[in-house]
């Protein structure tokens, strides 16, 4: 299976995302997408088990800015560089305001239209003995506070934490995570860094430990969670119909979970603002904004009786 073992990275230039597309095209053939929604609800009307690969974008009208849409920056970092082991170990301040930040903005938002039509749908799904999966890259947790019961997130959550002394994972939704960080990760470029001590981020409160914390998320560099892709596989694996829903599929190996399906034969349908360079390998494609066009994709079809 060509998704495992793969560390998440971005595709970063041109002549790799000409290799990448290369890759994508030999993967799933050169077929051209419609948007054609009539006949898209006659396929989700026959659908048995739904795999749906969601990315930023799916949080955008939540009010979290997309990494494109905020220029991929924090202050004035690139977000791929601080989202990394090595800028944690060198200055895990500037590495904590940043997540504090993501933490605020995210535990402040409310599921959109998007989250909620997703969840409603699996709801329901699971009455007629159909299934739907939500395989995240986002770490915000807006499918399940939609309501959204299975979900794989494939680059963590932003609310856990990880010891870096003892290894305990734990749920953390405390606001703001420490006192230090109470007012800070202000993500304008001109603000300075708060520089904190090591001692007063967040620490572990495991039987004395006291170890540094860190987000319980995938950097960039880092291998995903095996346990959580050898689920992915199998939800890939088993699939009649797919959606990708706002992601721009440059982080590596998500950005290989659609052309893998739509390699089987399965039909894939694309949701994004708009087309990007690998559109014309799915079967479909919806431009406009998820909040808008998946309540409508994903709406109760006349042949369902419960
Ligand atoms: N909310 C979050 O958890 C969050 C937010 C930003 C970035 N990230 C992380 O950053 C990485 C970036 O990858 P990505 O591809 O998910 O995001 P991205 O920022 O690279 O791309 C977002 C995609 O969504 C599309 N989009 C924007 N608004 C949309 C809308 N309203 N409806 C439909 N499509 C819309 C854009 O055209 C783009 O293709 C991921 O690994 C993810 O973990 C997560
Ligand atoms: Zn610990």
């Amino acid at each position: 299976m060509i998704i495992r073992q793969l560390t998440r990275r971005t595709l970063r230039s041109p002549l790799e995302c000409g290799s990448q597309l290369a890759a994508l095209k030999a993967l799933t053939g050169a077929a051209r997408p419609n948007s054609d929604m009539a006949e898209f609800r006659e396929v989700f009307s026959k659908a048995k088990h739904i795999a749906i690969i969601t990315g930023a974008g799916v949080s955008a009208e939540s009010g979290l800015p997309t990494f494109r849409a905020a220029s991929g920056h924090w202050r004035r970092w690139k977000t791929q560089d601080l989202a990394t082991a090595q800028e944690f170990s060198r200055n895990p301040s500037r590495v904590w305001e940043f997540y504090h930040y993501w933490r605020e903005l995210a535990l402040k938002a409310t599921p959109s239209e998007a989250h909620r039509a997703i969840a409603e749908c699996e709801a329901r799904l699971s009455k007629q003995g159909r299934s739907m999966v939500v395989i995240t890259q986002n770490t915000d947790e807006l499918h399940r506070r939609a309501g959204s019961k299975h979900v794989l997130e494939v680059h963590g959550n932003l609310f856990k934490t990880r010891c870096l002394s003892c290894g305990d994972v734990d749920d953390n939704h405390h606001s703001p995570i420490c006192a230090a960080l109470q007012g800070k990760g202000d993500p304008d470029p001109k603000c300075s860094d708060a520089d904190i001590p090591v001692r007063d981020l967040p620490r572990c409160d495991e039987g004395g430990c006291d170890g540094l914390l860190r987000p319980d998320v995938i950097w960039f560099g880092e291998t995903l969670d095996s346990h959580v892709l050898t689920k992915v596989e199998k939800e890939l694996d088993a699939c009649d119909l797919c959606l990708l829903v706002g992601t721009a599929s440059v982080v590596f190996p998500a950005a290989l979970f659609a052309p893998q399906v739509a390699s089987r034969g399965v039909p894939v349908a694309e949701f994004n603002i708009r087309p990007r360079a690998s559109t014309s390998r799915y079967k479909y494609h919806f431009q406009g904004p998820c909040a808008s066009t998946l309540p409508i994709a994903l709406a109760r079809h006349q042949s369902e009786v419960i």
